[in-house]
């Protein structure tokens, strides 16, 4: 590869540049999870006065999800917050050039303490790494506080089976960029899907050490060129070190792909979507099972937060097909807020469907006004099977893509039919009961009066998918 340049090390000059590693991969590859992972490891030598990582994150939309959940990894070890910088809103690649030198500025002078030992830049996936890592060196301004260590690729195991990925200009380049890639999620793919992944990588990124990473674990030592413990690059370890002392560095030579602006020849969009009410689990859920399935748009990645029920926060992360929620701990902000990035998004579309998820509260009085709500609400999306019971008030089923949570262990049933008995005021009778291909729901005719039952089944449908949350396939 025509990037290595060398560098002389006199042993003698005491470099106070700080090293800085570039973390790039494309779109929920893991970029933010190897980041928290960094950040815990690196907790423990943060009783010294030395403050040892900073980091700094760029997110394409205005919205900064993974700056939330790094902070909360930073808050929990103690990190001071300067060590974490936004840059939001925009690539720095391409729009956010200005943000990125004032970003090193600020992590480096910051008056909270001592200068970093080291700072790792996380590039926004959708990112050509290229222009940033050539701005390392050929920005004054930049290049005399830092000095690029190590560019590390993030590489999502199953990504050769998505070829709008493998086709991506910036996927590519961030491979032929990297000194180190780290392939994740080799725990949810096959072997064959990792062996044609490693393919790829070989094929795009032949210069580079491939690791296994689960999880955002890593030997640290295998990742970094310079320790974080040691800011003078005194790494003679390395492999890259030749006999006459010089070490290995990247070139920064700009590349003819470096002028094309890759977010459009990706044709990339990203839109975002905030709310402070709750959601309501059910629509949301199928809403998005639409966004990903119907819609046709192609939805590469979305990432945030959805507020279900006060105080209870799910996070939600989508990679390709692939969905994950978790509970989110209760932060002070407890809004909705959703990243989407893809080809083909119709914007206001999407976010009119996120509207009508949003849960109105409305409080019915009686069983007429439940069995009318549950109708409009529930049947009329398909998810539920609405059937009247005679005297019972209401049966719902849930039907197509919530079917897989009928097989329900008996203690998530025992559990979610205590929360609607207490939810509804009504402690006799089976509110919730699983079928062969779904579970129903029942309302006891005998609300106490001000019951909103529909609430009490959307709340109850909100406990059963949390409780079973790493089995909802979308
Ligand atoms: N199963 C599995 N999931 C992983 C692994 N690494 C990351 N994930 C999950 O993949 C999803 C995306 O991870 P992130 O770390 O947010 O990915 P990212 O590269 O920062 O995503 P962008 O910011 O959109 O570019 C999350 O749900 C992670 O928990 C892994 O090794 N195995």
């Amino acid at each position: 590869m025509p990037r290595i340049t060398w560098r002389h090390r006199d042993d003698t000059f005491l470099d106070t540049r700080v090293p800085l590693m570039v973390l790039t991969g494309y779109l929920g590859a893991g970029k933010t999870t190897l980041i928290t992972n960094l950040v815990n490891a690196a907790s423990p030598l943060k009783s010294t006065e030395q403050r040892r990582l900073a980091i700094i994150v760029n997110e394409l939309s205005e919205l900064d999800v993974d700056a939330v959940n790094i902070a909360a990894a930073s808050a929990h070890s103690g990190a001071p917050s300067s060590d974490l910088q936004q840059i939001t809103a925009g690539c720095v690649c391409c729009t956010q050039r200005g943000g990125f030198e004032k970003a090193i500025r600020d992590v480096v002078s910051s008056d909270d303490g001592p200068t970093p030992r080291y700072i790792v830049v996380e590039t926004s996936g959708a990112s050509d790494p290229a222009p940033l890592i050539a701005s390392l060196a050929t920005s004054p301004a930049v290049r005399s506080l830092v000095e690029l260590d190590v560019v590390v690729a993030m590489l999502d195991a199953g990504a050769a089976d998505d070829e709008s990925v493998c086709k991506s200009v910036s996927f590519q380049s961030q491979l032929a960029r990297a000194d180190v890639v780290l392939m994740s999620k080799c725990d949810v793919t096959t072997e064959e899907q990792q062996r044609r992944t490693r393919n790829l990588a070989e094929k795009y990124a032949p210069q580079a050490r491939l690791l296994r990473c689960d999880h955002g674990r890593v030997p640290l030592a295998a990742l970094f060129a310079s320790s974080p413990q040691d800011n003078n690059n005194n790494n003679d370890d390395d492999d890259d070190d030749n006999d006459d002392g010089f070490i290995a560095a990247p070139t920064l030579t700009p590349t003819p792909m470096m002028a094309l602006h890759h977010l459009q020849q990706d044709r990339l969009a990203t839109t975002t979507f905030q709310s402070e009410s709750c959601m309501n689990l059910a629509l949301f859920l199928y809403t998005l099972r639409w966004l990903l399935r119907e819609s046709g748009m192609e939805v590469l990645r979305a990432k945030g937060f959805v507020r279900v029920e006060s105080g209870i926060r799910l996070s939600i992360q989508v990679v390709g097909a692939r969905v994950r929620f978790a509970k989110h701990e209760a932060t002070e902000d407890c809004t909705t807020r959703l990243v989407f990035i893809g080809a083909a998004l119709r914007c206001d579309e999407l976010v009119g469907k996120l509207n009508a998820c949003v849960d109105d509260g409305g409080n019915a009085n009686g069983m007429a006004t439940a069995v009318q709500l549950a109708h409009c609400r529930l049947d009329a999306d398909a998810r539920f099977v609405v059937a009247p019971l005679a005297g019972d008030g209401v049966r719902l089923r849930l039907s197509g893509h919530l079917r897989p949570l009928g097989n329900l262990p008996p203690d998530v049933v025992a559990a979610a039919n205590d929360a609607l008995a207490e939810r509804v005021g009504v402690t006799d009778g089976v509110y919730l009961c699983p079928v062969d291909d779904g579970w129903m729901l029942l309302i006891p005719n005998a609300l106490p009066e001000g019951v909103d039952a529909c609430a009490a089944l959307s709340r109850v449908a909100a406990d059963v998918l949390m409780s079973m949350m790493d089995r909802v396939e979308l």
